[in-house]
């Protein structure tokens, strides 16, 4: 299939593709619903507003994508396929019509992008072995890096969604309690160890009610989309804070994630089996079918502005043990609702060779193995004026569905 709208093979959005996100532009700043579409923003308040969309322009005149979502996954699901036909390379309504198009079309270079959802929660799992083995190795006991629970739960935290940023919101270093080593009192400081970790999220698109659970069965119509996610952490108040309740100021100064919002009817035609469960899980995890999808994922860093950025990192998310379905299942299956728009990290996405890891506490073994940067310094841990990117993309036959980018800039530290 191909649109009027160019998308090289590489671009992340062709017409197979069309997320949702939120923009604005200099001519109009207030934020609304968009679709990507090759290097162009699909403006669809205004697509609304000209007849050519059956929903009113007013779930479209949004600051978020939350109104939309809570129209239900078969409106989510016509709305594409809606779109998806306006765009075809032999349609001739919007193809034909220049002053439509003037209206409905912003080049993506002239758009600001905004955080596209209203998040009430945010969970962060921890779903990667090779990860939970490389930080478990690390921070407690190589002779038994994986925790006794890790293959039967899915491990999870509440996050912080106050925090959650779009892509491009520079940050400050943070600052907090820290105990160096050879000390016997920690010291407040700022943050020496910073790190990102690799992720992806996902959205809830269908909430459940208090004490209805969501069955395995059902799981995936309750999720809207996915993003990348960077859940920056301070890898040194961390491991004086997280006994025993787990993380809390380390990860919650901030969270970035991706401004398009990738829907599961583009991800479908990449789903792959996930990596076989021993043991077996309980019953209420249990599932059938390909539940891992064939995500292509890397980390670039940019040491300051004038160099140039250089991946550090390339892994797949399909190497993931714990699927988003198993992830959603067991969050809910004490009751625990959920609701629109609530974010779900999948966890570090780190693969089995070292270039696949997902963190800098693991492609450094926590800053004894220092990068060695094209501009000849060194990285153990992230410094001020380093730019952190992550990009992700589908492959396929002749084209891409693509995620774009999530990056964030590091800035000194309050003080
Ligand atoms: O194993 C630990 O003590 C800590 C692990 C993490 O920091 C990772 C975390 O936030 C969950 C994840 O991203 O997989
Ligand atoms: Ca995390
Ligand atoms: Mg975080």
């Amino acid at each position: 299939m191909k649109s009027f709208v160019p998308a090289p093979p590489e671009s992340h959005f062709p017409i197979q593709n069309l997320p949702f996100g939120v923009f604005s532009t200099a001519a109009n700043p207030a934020p609304r619903v968009g679709v990507a579409i090759g290097d162009q923003v699909l403006d669809l308040a205004a697509l609304a507003e000209s007849g050519l969309l059956t929903l009113s322009r007013e779930v479209f005149r949004q600051p978020t994508l939350n109104a939309f979502i809570a129209l239900g996954r078969q409106t989510w699901r016509s709305t594409r396929a809606s779109i998806s036909e306006l765009l075809r390379h032999d349609n001739l309504q919007l193809r034909d019509n220049q002053a439509l198009r003037d209206k409905v079309f912003v080049a993506q270079e002239q758009a600001t992008l905004h955080l596209p959802l209203e998040i009430p929660g945010y969970t962060d799992f921890y779903s990667s072995k090779e990860h939970a083995t490389n930080v478990g190795s690390m921070f407690r006991d190589p002779a038994n890096a994986l925790l006794p629970n890790w293959l039967h739960i899915p491990i999870g935290y509440n996050g912080r969604a106050s925090s959650v940023v779009v892509s491009g919101t520079p940050l400050q270093r943070p600052m907090g309690q820290l105990k160096l080593p050879d000390a016997d009192a920690p010291v407040f400081g700022a943050c020496r160890k910073l790190d990102f970790e690799l992720e992806t999220g996902f959205i809830i698109g269908q909430p459940n009610a208090l004490g209805e659970p969501i069955d395995i069965a059902n799981a995936e119509q309750h999720i809207f989309g996915m993003v990348l996610l960077n859940d920056w952490s301070a890898r040194d108040l961390q491991q004086w804070e997280y006994v025993p309740l787990g993380p809390f100021n380390s990860k919650s100064f901030a969270t970035s994630i991706s401004p398009w919002v990738v829907t599961m009817d583009a991800l479908e035609p990449f789903r792959v089996d996930s990596p076989a469960q021993q043991p077996q899980p309980l019953p209420y995890l249990q599932q059938s079918g390909k539940n891992g999808y064939d995500i292509t994922l890397e980390v670039a860093l940019q040491p300051g502005a004038v160099a140039q950025p250089q991946t550090i990192c390339r892994t797949n998310f399909k190497a993931m043990y714990w699927t988003m379905v198993q992830q959603l299942a067991h969050h809910t299956v004490s009751g625990c609702n959920t609701r629109i728009g609530d974010l779900m990290g999948s966890g570090t996405i780190s693969g089995s060779t070292p270039e696949a890891y997902g963190s800098l506490l693991e492609l450094t073994w926590n800053g004894k193995n220092p990068l060695s940067l094209a501009d000849g310094s060194q990285r153990s841990f992230i410094q001020d004026g380093d730019e952190v990117a992550m990009t992700g993309w589908c492959q396929g036959d002749g084209y891409r569905v693509g995620f774009g980018v999530v990056s964030g800039k590091i800035l000194p530290a309050r003080g």
